[in-house]
């Protein structure tokens, strides 16, 4: 096994005394992309938020990169690139403008954003402002934003929300790359099954708060050659493990 750089042990969570989150654990290894796949409302942004220490755990422990999610969240923010939830921009800015303000944030300087504006497929958008942007364009910024600072680690929610088939693919090979000749290591969450099929080492399912399997995407492969969809949804849909 190679080295762990995301791990969540035991992670518990509760809103108002119900448990959205239970005992959840696993880890993800570094240079692999590790999709969590589940329902919505199964508990993957909540999770996600946990690693980055957005949010607190009610019982259990979480770290990134060696990081304690609660105690040194502020150096995993740093040392991460993330996307959670709907990403806010400021409306009136441009593309550029928005990743400088973002950089002079993370107190990084002389960096020229156009190259990561063509990496994500937004070159030439010029001094058109966000708030003209489509869907499709914002989630592609969003997924700039997360990389500009070249990150160890990219901490994705829903990361291919509202882009188009020849943008997912595109997006795919940008993670495959970041991976491959950047080192960096990734774990998305999504509700799609052929997504999280074609771009993940290893699986997470979670079901109600749970993490129903973990696997390693090609041996889910060659145990289930013809029927894998209808496995992961049995298991999203709370089904448990019986591989
Ligand atoms: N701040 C909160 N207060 C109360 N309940 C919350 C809060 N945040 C999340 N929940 C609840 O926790 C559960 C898990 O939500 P979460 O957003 O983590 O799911 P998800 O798997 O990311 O769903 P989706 O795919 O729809 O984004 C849901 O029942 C949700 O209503």
């Amino acid at each position: 096994m190679g080295q762990i750089v995301i791990s969540a042990n035991n992670l518990t969570k509760t809103f108002s005394g119900k448990e959205v989150i239970r005992n959840c654990t696993f880890s993800v290894e570094r240079g692999s992309i590790y999709g969590f796949l589940g329902r919505n409302g199964a508990g993957k942004t909540t999770v996600l938020k946990l690693l980055l220490g957005l949010l607190k755990p009610s019982a259990g422990t979480a770290s990134v990169l060696g990081l304690d999610s609660v105690r040194d969240n502020e150096a995993i923010l740093r040392r991460t690139g993330s996307l959670i939830e709907t990403p806010i921009f400021y409306e009136h800015l441009s593309a550029a403008d928005n990743l400088r303000l973002h950089l002079a944030y993370m107190g990084i300087e002389d960096t020229d954003v156009e190259p990561t504006l063509c990496r994500v497929g937004l070159p030439g958008t010029r001094s058109q402002p966000v708030s003209t942007f489509s869907l499709g364009m914002r989630q592609r910024l969003a997924i700039a934003r997360a990389i500009i600072h070249r990150p160890e680690v990219l901490i994705l929610d829903e990361p291919v929300n509202g882009l188009d088939p020849v943008g997912m693919k595109e997006m795919r090979i940008l993670f495959r790359r970041l991976v491959q000749e950047e080192g960096m290591t990734i774990l998305m969450s999504s509700h799609i099954l052929s997504e999280i099929e074609q771009i993940a080492d290893h699986v997470g399912v979670i079901a109600s708060g749970i993490i129903a399997r973990e696997a390693e995407m090609a041996g889910l492969c060659k145990q289930h050659p013809s029927d894998l969809e209808d496995y992961l949804i049995s298991l999203i849909q709370g089904g448990g493990d019986h591989a």
